[in-house]
């Protein structure tokens, strides 16, 4: 029911199927005009990096202004829909179809009510119209979209018990927003483009389908028969056939997605490694594996190695899709993507034993999905469905904000141990904006007799492992990190995000906050500002105040920052005093008492190199 549960609005560009019983018909073989357009471009040489590029020379000023006729496309999409709310044949997540989505609740658990209500959707396929006032909407576009499933038990018939009893001890008794609508497209094995709040169960939402596929009866067979080559000589043995490759960008987040796996398939049904754990160097045999979850690097290694057949990949899915697709690891996803495609194209040679309900399909998620980052997955996916859940680029709004001002850079340390002394709910994550700045921040907090640790990229993987599981375990209490734990990272503890340095992006805002406030929990954000944050004051004020924090209106009406210094900020991060308890005016002096020593010394030397060379010339 409207307001209860949420609002699904389906946008469609075909006929809605029904449950998820399309099993990838749709896949290169739609009718719609948009499915079309995606096939052409993935089968044109242009990879992901190529559109990069693309993208920046089209929106660079030596192109005049002009945008690419892609770019265009999408703005006139984004506009139709959005001025509409009648169906749309151009998909676009960034532009939600009505007002009702912005004032949609983001956390993605569904009704007022709270996690796990009974009661249903109302969902109206086919019209793509909708009714302003539902609590959570969930939009999905796409060409004949799979109906969302309401409870666990909808799957029963499509994945098997034995993983449905896994959901259930896992204390998964209804399933959130976004996996009622993700689950049945991926089991349809449909391209999926997803975007939903922080905390909001994507994990899951991709892990059930994928699970599901790989132990299929089709997949089982084909499994057994390469055992079966193997045991009977006609193949080495020596190759690893991956069912899954998933990609997110941290080892820890790797980590947590394997954990995932395990937890919804059980130990001994499916093989899940991650990516670091496998032995790649070197010709050897790599270990037999299902499901591999890696960093960009890893996963390009991975499967470029020489002993890794790709022809059983079936899901290639990207989690925190928008960060991979940034500077930094678009070139080991571009491997991944050329790699892929090599593989495809082979496939097509070899058609003649080509299996239609066992090709590759891709998921990318997040909970951020910027407009270019859609428009570079459009042009991977193949006709894709799309699903948002609440308002694009939202805060979780059962996370309580606050801005505090705190004067100077000495402020924040003032202010972070009054909120201690006043009594803060333990575990507590703090953010600042380099390893440095962790470091001396650990420095200072560590003699305040509190259980405090810090975490960042200088300390070997073991280590971080040790805190992440220490942090987990309740035996550390506050953790000082940088953006290493920014994204996807599930404590599911967490009751506050404490950001100590501002963050540089409303992304890396949106992420921090959403390590609190999760599976339907309430959490609390704490973000100081001093003058030099100003330029990014405005829009996470914005972001705030759309999560229903208590923001003046000065805050939200000063200047907007300029997109190239909104992209420099990204980049290079403020600069600030170094943090310390010893006052500013103080390490001055100590630093000008240093200053005049040295000088002094400078003299000194300069004096006795004066007189030396006069003796020498002298007694010449
Ligand atoms: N159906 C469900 N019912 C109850 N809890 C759930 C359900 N699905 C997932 N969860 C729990 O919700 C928490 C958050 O899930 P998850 O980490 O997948 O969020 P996310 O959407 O990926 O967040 P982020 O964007 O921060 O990565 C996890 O602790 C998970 O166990």
């Amino acid at each position: 029911m409207d307001g209860e549960d949420g609002l699904i609005v389906v946008k469609e560009t075909g006929k809605a199927s029904g449950k998820g019983k399309g099993k990838g018909k749709g896949k290169g073989k739609s009718k719609g005009s948009a499915s079309s357009t995606k096939t052409d471009s993935r089968s044109s040489n242009s990879t992901v990096h190529q559109k990069v590029k693309k993208r920046k020379r089209s929106s660079s000023p030596s192109d005049g202004g002009k945008s690419s006729k892609r770019a265009k496309r999408a703005q006139r999409a984004s506009s139709s829909s959005s001025s509409s709310s009648s169906s749309s044949s151009s998909p676009s997540l960034s532009s939600p179809p009505s007002s009702a989505s912005a004032s949609a609740s983001a956390s993605g658990y569904g009704s007022s009510s709270g996690y796990g209500s009974s009661s249903d959707y109302d969902s109206s396929a086919g019209s793509g119209s909708s009714s302003s006032g539902a609590g959570d909407r969930v939009t999905v576009y796409g060409d004949s979209a799979p109906h969302p499933i309401s409870y666990f038990e909808d799957l029963e018939g499509e994945v098997k018990p034995p993983i449905l009893a896994n959901i259930a001890a896992a204390k998964y008794s209804r399933p959130t927003l976004i996996q009622r609508s993700v689950i049945p497209v991926m089991l349809a094995g449909r391209d999926v483009l997803a975007c939903a709040p922080t905390g909001s169960g994507k994990t899951a939402a991709f892990c059930i389908p994928v699970i599901a596929k790989l132990l299929s009866n089709a997949a089982q067979r084909r499994s057994k028969r390469i055992k079966k080559a193997v045991a009977d000589g006609k193949t080495s043995g020596k190759t690893c056939y991956p069912m899954a490759l998933v990609v997110a960008p941290t080892r820890e987040l790797t980590t947590q997605i394997a954990s995932e796996f395990v937890k919804l398939a059980g130990r001994k049904r499916l093989r899940v490694t991650e990516g670091h754990k496998l032995r790649l160097s070197g010709p050897q045999p790599v270990a037999a594996v299902d499901v591999v979850v890696s960093t960009p690097r890893r996963g390009a290694v991975f499967l470029s190695h020489p002993n890794v057949a790709i022809s059983h990949l079936l899901w290639f899915v990207l989690d925190e899709v928008d960060r991979l697709f940034d500077e930094g690891f678009i070139s080991q996803i571009d491997d991944i993507f050329t790699l892929l495609k090599q593989h495809e194209r082979a496939e097509a040679e070899a058609s003649g034993e080509h299996n239609a309900s066992l090709q590759l399909s891709r998921a990318f998620f997040s909970a951020t999905v910027p407009s270019h980052v859609e428009e570079l997955s459009g042009a991977v996916l193949v006709n894709e469905v799309r699903v948002v859940v609440g308002a694009r680029m939202q805060a979780n709004s059962s996370v309580s904000q606050e801005l505090i001002f705190v004067g100077r850079e000495e402020g924040k340390l003032l202010a972070l141990r009054q909120l201690v002394a006043r009594g803060v709910l333990p575990p507590v994550l703090i953010f600042v904006q380099s390893k440095d700045r962790a470091k001396e921040l650990y420095q200072e907090m560590v003699f305040d007799d509190i259980k405090v640790d810090v975490i960042h990229s200088d300390q070997t993987t073991p280590q971080r492992e040790e805190i992440v599981r220490d942090f987990r375990r309740g035996k550390i209490w506050f953790l000082i990190t940088t953006e290493l734990m920014g994204r996807g990272m599930d404590f599911a503890g967490v009751a506050v995000v404490v950001n100590y340095d501002f963050p540089s992006s409303t992304v890396e805002y949106i992420h921090r906050v959403g390590r609190t406030g999760r599976a339907g929990r309430t959490g609390r954000a704490v973000t100081f500002f001093t003058e030099v944050d100003k330029p990014m004051l405005r829009p996470i004020a914005t972001i705030v105040r759309a999560a229903g924090g208590d923001v003046p209106d000065w805050m939200v009406e000063l200047a907007r920052p300029r997109r190239d210094l909104r992209r420099s900020l990204k980049k290079v991060p403020r600069r600030r005093d170094a943090i310390s308890s010893v006052p500013t005016a103080a390490l001055q002096d100590k630093d000008a008492a240093l200053v005049s020593a040295a000088r002094k010394a400078g003299r000194v030397k300069k004096r006795r190199a004066e007189r030396k060379a006069k003796r020498k010339a002298n007694r010449k």
